[in-house]
């Protein structure tokens, strides 16, 4: 057995030496015989026929002959074989796979790594050999399902290796059937112990083997551009794994049937979502529903996924109903408009905790804020999602009774989901980006635009910066020439001013440009680095002229409507002008000039009802409100 050798070895670090233009030499320089090493020496690794091929490389049967004074031995393993890598780039990723080697062996929802060798100029990593994978099983079965039991059960000998997984800081990256190993005691393991996150940032030499970040059945919004749309994280892999349990529910793949493009388009750009089959005990479905939330911090971890399967594994469907439930209340699905009750639970609210009455992330609108600033002194029940909490506020006798969720904590005066500036210069990624997490010792976890995963650091290197919402009307910088996305510019060549339809999770900004007419496929919708731009406000533009160009913001319509109703006015005041002279000469008397201005009003009232509201609201009175502050 492989795992007796491994017990019976001492675990201690190695290195390689890498000889140029032959990687099949690679050779280590610290190594004994019986060290525990991921290093394979190559001529012991025979690899008999090719049993899977993935996006990521080929899966071969092989035996891998190990021997020493006490023992010789063969054993049977798998071999993923990926594709070449850049020889200066081999290093880095033998490097990282030290580093989760050992620990992995502690993992059990894990596959057992044999180890790393390179053949034919490849990186080839040697696992255990398993009886098959769940996707092997779904194609085996007539009509492809397995049964809720079976599902509930891989369910959660997965999570748990995912778990595991995350708990050493890797992302699994690519959750799916194919990568759950069976092994002989019928359990599921992660047979993909982060390849994709191994392989992240080292490029590949033949651009015919186009690696993305996963493979597109089952990848998360992010995990399509995680630099932009970004940041990829633990949640990242809670998409895959939803995606992976409506399959094993369902016999059928999400997305079956659809090129990358097509499902890039479902998922990132219409952001769909795969399809959950009824009938599922009621906190599986809740959980899975919410491995698909198109915000990754509004998805479960897998402590909840967890949590949610083992809770449902004893449930009897049975007259219409699931009996055998565990009695906790299921979480609702979203509590308020904005947050998920997965978001909130992420952080669980401690008695001395500063807090502060939560804000909305996507209203910019003034908020009554309850808590300014308070100290929780003492904690109703366990301070889970629905708890009560009671705060100590300054000058307020009595402590106040709060239910949790309408909180946040704050921590060295931030909190999560504040825009934040890095003080420190940096051109890797934006200066300007989200909170993700703050722990009680300042560590934050912050995502900016350009990174593909959080950035980790201590909140003195952060200072608070001016929030973002959606509806906010920006504009580039002055100042600024290079920005980091393309802009659209005005006829007149200046940059045209755009409203934000969207936030993505490092702060990455949508932005639209009603104000741009646009032909047929062209794009109105641009994305926008926070750093490189500003808001723009209706109050903020100088003079009229400067407050009329922010109404043609609003929409494309503004300008055309305002020169015909410029046209229709000024005949309007001609034939005024004109009648008035007439009837001036035929000394007529002021009655009839009163309802000729009675009726012009009344025209120019019902004008108004058919103008823009903006447009509308100004030319007749109100300037436009929606972007105050
Ligand atoms: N350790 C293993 N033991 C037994 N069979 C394996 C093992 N690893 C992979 N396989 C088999 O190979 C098949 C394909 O695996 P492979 O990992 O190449 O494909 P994939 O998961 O679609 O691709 P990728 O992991 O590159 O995205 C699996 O379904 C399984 O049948």
């Amino acid at each position: 057995m492989a795992e007796s050798i491994a017990q019976a070895q001492q675990p201690a670090s190695f290195d390689y030496e890498l000889y140029e233009g032959d990687p099949d030499h690679l050779r280590t320089v610290v190594a004994t015989p019986n060290q525990a090493t991921p290093w394979i020496d190559p001529a012991t690794l025979k690899l008999k026929h090719r049993i899977g091929r993935g996006p990521f490389g080929d899966v071969w049967l092989a035996t891998h002959h190990q021997s020493s004074d006490e023992y010789d031995r063969y054993h049977e393993v798998a071999v993923k074989m990926l594709h070449p890598v850049k020889e200066d780039h081999m290093q880095k990723f033998l490097n990282k796979f030290e580093e989760i080697f050992l620990k992995s062996r502690q993992l059990q929802g894990v596959c057992w790594l044999h180890g790393i060798s390179i053949i034919s100029g490849k990186i080839c990593i040697a696992v255990k050999f398993y009886e098959g994978s769940v996707g092997d099983q779904i194609a085996r079965l007539k009509g492809g399902k397995l049964l809720l039991p079976d599902v509930l059960r891989y369910g959660i000998g997965l999570a748990i290796g995912i778990q595991e997984l995350h708990s050493l800081g890797v992302l699994v990256l690519n959750i799916k059937p194919t990568n759950f190993l069976i092994d002989d005691h019928d359990q599921a393991v992660i047979g993909d112990f982060g390849i994709p996150y191994l392989l992240m940032g080292i490029p590949l030499p033949d651009s015919n083997f186009a690696i993305r970040l996963g493979t597109p059945n089952y990848m998360a919004p992010e995990q399509w551009e995680p630099e932009v749309r970004g940041p990829i994280t633990f949640e990242t892999d809670t998409w895959g794994f939803g995606c992976s349990i409506v399959e094993m529910l369902t016999g059928i793949q999400p997305w079956f049937g659809k090129s990358a493009e097509e499902i890039y388009q479902s998922v990132v750009m219409k952001q769909e979502k795969p399809l959950i089959p009824a009938g599922l005990p009621p906190a599986v479905e809740n959980v899975i529903s919410g491995c698909f939330e198109y915000d990754l911090r509004n998805r479960p971890l897998m402590a909840d996924i967890l949590h949610a399967f083992e809770s449902s594994q004893n449930a009897v469907y049975s007259d219409g109903e699931w009996i055998g439930l565990e009695s906790r209340k299921v979480p609702e699905k979203l509590s308020g408009k904005c947050f998920s009750t997965w978001f909130l639970s992420k952080d669980l609210l401690q008695v001395g905790d500063t807090v502060r009455s939560r804000k909305a992330p996507d209203s910019c609108k003034p908020q009554t804020m309850v808590v300014p600033e308070g100290t929780v002194v003492g904690l109703e029940k366990d301070t889970d999602r629905d708890g009560f909490v009671l705060v100590r506020v300054p000058r307020v006798h009595d402590p106040l009774r709060i239910n949790v969720s309408t909180l946040e904590r704050v921590t060295t005066g931030l909190a999560v989901g504040d825009w934040v500036r890095l003080m420190e210069e940096t051109n890797k990624h934006s200066s300007i980006g989200i909170i993700h997490s703050i722990h009680r010792d300042g560590n934050t976890a912050v995502g900016f635009l350009g990174l593909e995963t959080l950035w980790e650091g201590h909140s003195s290197k952060l200072q608070i910066a001016e929030p973002y919402f959606v509806g906010n009307f920006v504009r580039l910088k002055a100042n600024l020439f290079t920005p980091r996305f393309e802009w659209p510019r005005k006829n007149g060549g200046t940059w045209a001013t755009g409203r934000i339809s969207q936030i993505h999770p490092n702060g990455c900004l949508v932005v639209r440009f009603p104000g741009r007419f646009v032909f047929g496929n062209e794009p109105n919708s641009f994305l926008a680095d926070p750093a490189d731009v500003e808001t723009v406000t209706f109050d903020t533009y100088p003079g009229l002229v400067g407050k009329y160009q922010h109404i043609e913001d609003y929409h494309w319509a503004a300008r055309p409507l305002t020169i015909a109703f410029s046209l229709f006015t000024a005949i309007k005041f001609g034939i005024f002008v004109g009648k008035s002279m007439g009837a001036g000469k035929k000394k007529r008397g002021h009655t009839q000039i009163r309802r000729d201005d009675h009726a012009q009003d009344a025209q120019t009232a019902a004008n108004s009802s058919w103008l823009p509201p903006p447009v509308a609201n100004i030319l007749f009175g109100e300037g436009p409100t929606a972007t105050a502050r």
